[in-house]
């Protein structure tokens, strides 16, 4: 049985068990069903109480069921709205005892109950949006006309999960306990036997609108058209919500489950399913010596210290505190020190507003303590310290040898970098197995991605604890292996050269950047570019010769070593334009550090001056094109990644384009969206490209990529068992 029954007096206590999370699947909501009809229908019980097995009320329904459920049966045969109901219309009253989590439909099976009591520390959400749906079991008409429009609106589009007491503030939850929330809910079920139930029906309710609920309604559409660009889901949410305001509740329902269907089975709700499952796929890494969670001991860390506050390492360090690690954030000189200080703390302070006002009077843990020093001795009893230092080898290399002398024996050494090698930088320490690095993405204190970069030496000491030490941190951990530029900026790289192709060959920022925001990124190459900042890829172009003193006399301007090469960069560089930080790059800004991007009318002439100098033909070049020219190439270095044995699967690359670089989460990843388009589309075009173009060597289709096509295009899940990975290095 999934739902189990046993008796507390008169009151009946319903139990959802299907490990790990109770998720509803169709064979927990028959029993369920089945359950709640016997106690319905027996004398001898007066109420029931409805919890989760393990502390967990319910993660919703069960997401691998859906890809094998047909919606045109079995939804419509058998629903978790129809179980739903009848918790609703019991004559008896029907408590939710809410331990854990209640997301999804796990919190739409608890808004049908009468009363619904939380523990403190649990959390509850209408989480499908995430997933490409919509709170199809009531949902989207039952939280509006419980807590409002606006508030209903604002969880149901954005999937936020909120906390029991924040749950209880907006009237989501009748009361927390520090307890436990079932015997609550039996004592609550005792006490309310008999009485009236009908204003405890939230179907009964009548839906409280503001005025402008139209306009209400309209504007969130208009503001997650842009949030979310290209996504179903959110724009469907808002119409399911439309619904609960002008029709009945029954007709409400009907029409949720219209709008359900019309997401249920789409590709987007696909692409957001499958994103879930990398994430949690990619959390079990494993090393080519069989090493992984269960073998690897990791570590607690207590006290972290960051060397150097650029942006990098300011952002790191409030990650660190946020997590009620105590840090030592470590600087050269007083100027940076003060500087670097004063900037942690403005953002620990909105931070702390952020969630004082998220979590409001519930009392919370406080953020652990940051101590500014000069002083490289207070690092000697960091557990765990993470250089974040600009990328200069040297550097490293030598606070790395500082760093073996001074810290302690078995703390962890990590390295913030986004390209440089790891091996060298361990290869001067007295711990090359304790050495790895951690590539943050800015703003450090905001962005989820981690990547995880192993060296030749890391123990499984070091990755476990790192990656454990990313789920503190509320990021997601991708562990891959050490090569230049590792997986996220080995895909970058060529997408980004293809965009400056572009701009060459007559297409503008504007007409560029249009393209691939309407693919759903959140920000076109060019105006990412200019938020990065446009230094960063010079100065290491400098260090690798292309550009810059260290430039061989006599190169060709927009060639290296025979392969195509853009200066535009460069020039842009070299006249300050650095983006964002410097008011002007691609775009220009409103100030220095603005974000508003607008056309500049100097980038314009600059680059009408420079291809008449360089002589060179305007290309008429499609929308459609322009995105399969930027992305296919992109696409195309995953494949050499896995070539390579550098990430161990699509699903890691998918990770880390989805939570560090923008992908829109809807289309699933770049390999994602690769198998959905057909691979040999993808090499067919690639094929073209790289005929017309034998001077961009990216564009020369993979071996993989071709392999798999010549195999028949095996579908994603297959791409690691039907080729293996002979290179494999994790
Ligand atoms: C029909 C009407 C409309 C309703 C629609 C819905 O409800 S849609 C659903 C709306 N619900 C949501 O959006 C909630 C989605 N879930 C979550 O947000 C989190 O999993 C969590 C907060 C529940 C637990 O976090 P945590 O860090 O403690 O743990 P973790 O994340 O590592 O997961 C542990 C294991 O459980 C698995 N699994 C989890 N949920 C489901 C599921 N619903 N189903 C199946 N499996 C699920 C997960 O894959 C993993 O399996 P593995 O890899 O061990 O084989």
């Amino acid at each position: 049985m999934a739902a189990l029954k046993h008796i507390v007096g008169s009151v009946a206590v319903i139990t959802i068990r299907n490990p790990p999370v109770n998720a509803l699947s169709p064979q927990v909501q028959v029993s369920l069903m089945e359950v709640l009809k016997d106690v319905t229908l027996d004398p001898s019980v007066k109420a029931i109480v409805l919890c989760g097995e393990n502390g967990k009320f319910s993660g919703g329904a069960d997401i691998r069921t859906f890809s094998k459920t047909d919606p045109k049966t079995d939804i419509k045969r058998m629903s978790l709205d129809d179980v739903n109901s009848v918790a609703e219309r019991s004559r008896k009253p029907v408590v939710a005892a809410v331990e854990g989590v209640a997301l999804g439909g796990g919190l739409e099976l608890a808004l049908a109950c009468h009363y619904r009591i939380a523990h403190v520390k649990a959390r509850v959400g209408l989480t499908e949006v995430l997933l490409g749906l919509l709170p199809g079991a009531g949902g989207t008409q039952r939280l509006p006309r419980l807590i409002g429009v606006p508030a209903a609106l604002d969880m149901i589009t954005t999937g936020k999960i909120v906390p029991a007491p924040v749950a209880v503030k907006l009237g989501i939850v009748d009361s927390v306990t520090e307890g436990s929330a079932v015997e609550e809910a039996i004592h609550l079920a005792q006490k309310v036997v008999g009485q009236p139930l009908e204003s405890r029906r939230i179907c009964s309710k009548p839906i409280q609108c503001p005025p402008n609920v139209d306009s209400l309604l309209n504007d969130a559409k208009v503001k997650l058209k842009k949030q979310f660009r290209g996504a179903e889901s959110h724009q469907v949410c808002v119409e399911a919500i439309r619904a609960a305001v002008q029709l009945p509740f029954a007709e409400g329902i009907v029409k949720e489950r219209e709008l359900f269907l019309s997401l249920f089975n789409s590709d987007q709700a696909k692409a957001c399913q499958y994103a879930f499952f990398a994430e949690r796929s990619v959390a079990k890494w494993t090393t080519p010596s069989g090493a992984n969670w269960k073998s690897a001991s990791p570590q607690t860390i207590r006290t972290a210290a960051v060397i150097g506050l650029g942006t990098m390492g300011q952002g790191i360090a409030v990650s660190l505190a946020k997590a009620q690690i105590q840090v030592i954030a470590v600087e050269q000189d007083e100027q940076q020190l003060e500087k670097g200080s004063k900037a942690v703390t403005a953002i620990l302070e909105r931070e702390t507003l952020k969630k004082q006002q998220f979590e409001l009077a519930h009392k919370s843990d406080s953020f652990g303590s940051v101590t500014f020093t000069l002083d490289f001795n207070a690092l000697k009893n960091a557990d765990l310290v993470i250089e974040a230092v600009y990328e200069n080898m040297a550097l490293k290399k030598e606070i790395f040898q500082r760093l073996s002398s001074i810290c302690k024996p078995g703390a962890f050494l990590c390295t913030n970098t986004s390209g440089l090698d790891i091996d060298e930088i361990a290869s001067v320490t007295d711990r090359p197995h304790l050495v790895i690095g951690t590539h943050f993405f800015s703003p450090a204190h905001l962005m989820k991605l981690l990547e995880v970069v192993r060296g030749y030496h890391s123990s499984s000491t070091i990755i476990s604890t790192v990656m454990n030490l990313s789920k503190v941190l509320n990021k997601v951990g991708v562990v891959v292996d050490n090569c230049p530029l590792f997986v996220g900026n080995r895909l970058l790289l060529p997408y980004i050269n293809q965009a400056v192709f572009l701009l060459e060959d007559g297409r503008t920022p504007e007409e560029v950047d249009q393209v691939l925001e309407e693919f759903g990124y959140a920000m076109g190459p060019f105006r990412m570019s200019d938020l990065a900042g446009l230094d960063i890829g010079w100065r290491s172009r400098m260090e690798f010769g292309l550009t810059g003193p260290k430039l061989l006399p006599g190169a060709p301007v927009r060639q290296r070593e025979g392969k195509r090469y853009s200066p535009l960069p460069d020039i842009l560089c070299e006249e300050g334009r650095f983006g964002q930080k410097s008011g002007k790059g691609w775009y220009q800004y409103e100030t220095v550090g603005g974000r508003n991007a607008a056309r500049d009318p100097w980038v314009h002439n600059f680059l009408h001056e420079y291809r008449r100098a360089h002589a060179i033909k305007q290309k008429n070049v499609s929308q459609g094109e322009i995105l399969e020219w930027c992305l296919y190439p992109l696409i195309n270095e995953g494949f050499k990644v896995l070539e390579d044995g550098i990430a161990s699967g699509p699903e890691d690359i998918d990770v880390i384009y989805n939570n560090g670089y923008g992908w829109p989460r809807h289309k699933g990843g770049p390999m994602f969206y690769a198998s959905m388009i057909g691979l040999p589309r993808v090499l067919v075009k690639l094929e073209e490209f790289y005929k017309n173009n034998p001077d961009i060597p990216s564009l020369k289709p993979s071996n993989l990529l071709k392999a798999l096509v010549k195999q028949g295009s095996p579908p994603l899940k297959e791409w690691r068992s039907q080729l293996g990975y002979p290179n494999s290095r994790l």
